[in-house]
């Protein structure tokens, strides 16, 4: 079985959660299967390694699933990017929408060097407003955003295509389209 048949299968749909009209993927099944978390963390490796990538951003909180365990099988650093107000000392933010809300991400400003490659990690790309405002971030300090990671994108909200604005040449894998 490829692994996006294998991931469709252990991924589930939950529907009208957490809000009327909202299909929720449920990745729990899939955190539940090392076998399969390891396949995932390889096929995310093998872009990361094919792009250079120095730092693994991990996106609050069920990015940081993928991202710590992507960073230490790379032996890279894993830097946090969370929701507001949870980071201490100098941070850099953004705000955003997404399908079910509004929030705001941070990114502890020393944990951002100039020039360095950043990979950008979640579990799902929806619209695709999280993952550009914590690029944003990342530009801001002049560090290199140089690829985006996802378990699952959910194409019909077309975040590939939001995230490309502005970002047109960043490439972006997404191991399941759903
Ligand atoms: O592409 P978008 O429309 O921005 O949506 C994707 C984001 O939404 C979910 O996070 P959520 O804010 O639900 O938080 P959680 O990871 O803490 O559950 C998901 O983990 C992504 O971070
Ligand atoms: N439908 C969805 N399922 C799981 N995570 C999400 N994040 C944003 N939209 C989502």
């Amino acid at each position: 079985m490829s692994i996006q048949n294998e991931l469709l299968s252990i991924i589930q749909d939950v529907p009208n959660f957490p809000k009327e009209g909202i299909i929720f993927k449920d990745i729990n099944p899939l955190l539940r299967n090392p076998v399969a978390m390891k396949k995932v963390i390889a096929a995310m490796s093998e872009f990361a390694r094919e792009l250079n990538v120095q730092h693994i951003v991990g996106i609050e909180s069920r990015g940081f699933f993928f991202a710590l365990p992507l960073a230490l099988e790379m032996n890279i650093p894993f830097v946090a990017a969370r929701k507001k107000g949870k980071l201490p000392g100098a941070i850099l933010s953004e705000s955003y929408s997404l399908e079910y809300g509004k929030d705001s991400i941070e990114i502890q400003t020393d944990a951002l060097k100039k020039g360095e490659r950043y990979l950008i990690v979640d579990d799902v790309i929806a619209t695709g407003g999280t993952a550009k405002a914590c690029s944003k971030i990342i530009q801001k300090s002049e560090a290199i955003v140089v690829g985006f990671s996802f378990l699952l994108e959910i194409t019909f909200l077309q975040g590939r295509e939001n995230l490309l604005e502005g970002n047109s040449k960043i490439p972006i894998q997404s191991l399941v389209n759903a």
